[in-house]
Order: structure tokens, then C-alpha cells, then sequence
């Protein structure tokens, strides 16, 4: 990683991973500043969400707004990220991973708290770790972004985390678990789909450097 990111090649297509990077971007930029808030954003979510034992309605929804607030962030930082030419390698690995570091921590704050089971969270968060890993190991050879796919799933995370964290009571249960489950098939499809690009792009890096890794 440069002091600088770059944009991508005019033919690159949206979506699609790519190896060459020209145009140098700023690092500090209005996009990369707001994925950065959404990590401050954390910890303030963990307190609200623990407060007075965890069960607090008054607590829960200040740990809904705090959640919200920071998944609302994810929005505007790509958006803004594409509309003002402000796309950066740094941004393309950070993204995901302040995304990550956020529902990491609500999964596991709702399964210590006994509101979510927790394969649930073990089944998301060793997704979200294979999926990082492989975005380093192939890093050599390009960035891997965040698909369209993985955009959808990590909505879907935020809803369903965010109707864990309303007290909804029973009621809410059915559509919880709808939520949730949507939201980890999506997790597994996604991450096999990251698989598969992760080897290609291995592959296509290799034979561009004469077969060596
Ligand atoms: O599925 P990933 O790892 O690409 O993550 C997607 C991002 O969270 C979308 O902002």
C-alpha cells in the first residue's frame, strides 16, 4: 500500500477486481474520513449496548440510533467515494473491514447477552475473516472490492442486527429470524463467490508475473 490510493484503469468495470491503479487520490478524503468514523463508532455502540445490563429499553434503542448511525456511514462513504472520484486502494480495504470490525461486534454483544445464537455468530464472523484473509493473501495481485453481492449482504447483516436490537419483544421474533436467515445464506453464497474471485485473480496474477506467486 502507497502513501496515496488510485483510482482505477477507465476500463475497469464496476464490481470487478482489478490489478492496475493510475490516478493518485488524497488518503485524507471526505470518504476514507467517514469509513474511519464508523471504527470510532464502535465502542460507543458496545457501551450503549451493555449499559445497565444490556436489557434497557431507553439503552437498546440509544444502541439501535448509534448502529444505525454508523451503518448509515457505509452508505454515504461509497457513494460519495464514486461520485467524487475518491475511490483508493486504502478505501477498498477499508470499507469492508470497518464493516466487519461493526457487526462483529453487535453479533457478538447480542450472543453474549443471550439474544442470538450464537452459530449465528460464529458462522457470520468466520465468513467475514476467510473473506479478509483471502483479500490479503491475494492482495499482491489487486484488490478484491466489495461486490454488489456483498453490499447486499451486509444490508441485510444491519437490518437484522438492528431488529435484534430494538426490544420488539416476542413479536418481533418471526421477523427476526426471516431477516437473520436471509441474512446468513447471503453471508455463505458471498463468501464463496469472493472464493472463487480470490483464485482467479491468484491465477491471472501468477501467470502475469511468469508463474510465480
Ligand atoms: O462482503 P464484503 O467483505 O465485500 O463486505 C462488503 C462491504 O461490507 C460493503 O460495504
Amino acid at each position: 500500500m502507497t502513501a496515496e490510493g488510485a483510482v482505477p484503469e477507465p476500463t475497469a468495470k464496476a464490481g470487478e477486481e482489478h490489478v492496475n491503479t493510475t490516478r493518485a487520490v488524497p488518503l485524507l478524503n471526505i470518504a476514507n474520513v467517514l469509513t474511519m468514523s464508523r471504527l470510532v463508532l464502535v465502542p460507543l455502540f458496545l457501551l450503549a449496548l451493555f449499559a445497565v445490563g444490556g436489557h434497557d429499553p431507553v439503552w437498546r434503542w440509544v444502541a439501535t440510533a448509534v448502529f444505525a448511525l454508523a451503518s448509515i456511514t457505509d452508505r454515504i462513504d461509497g457513494d460519495l467515494a464514486r461520485r467524487r472520484g475518491l475511490i483508493t486502494d486504502f478505501g477498498k480495504v477499508a470499507d469492508p473491514l470497518a464493516d466487519k470490525a461493526l457487526t462483529g461486534a453487535a453479533l457478538v454483544g447480542l450472543s453474549v447477552l443471550g439474544d442470538l445464537p450464537w452459530w449465528v455468530t460464529s458462522t457470520i464472523i468466520a465468513r467475514e475473516l476467510i473473506v479478509t484473509l483471502l483479500r490479503f493473501w491475494v492482495i499482491r495481485h489487486g484488490v478484491i472490492p466489495a461486490s454488489r453481492g456483498g453490499k447486499l449482504k451486509t444490508m441485510l447483516q444491519a437490518i437484522a442486527i438492528a431488529l435484534y436490537l430494538i426490544p420488539l419483544g416476542e413479536f418481533g421474533e418471526p421477523l427476526r429470524w426471516t431477516v437473520m436467515g436471509a441474512a446468513v445464506v447471503a453471508t455463505v453464497v458471498t463468501g464463496l463467490d469472493y472464493t472463487v474471485r480470490a483464485l482467479r485473480l491468484r491465477a491471472v496474477g501468477r501467470r502475469a508475473r511468469g508463474g510465480r506467486a
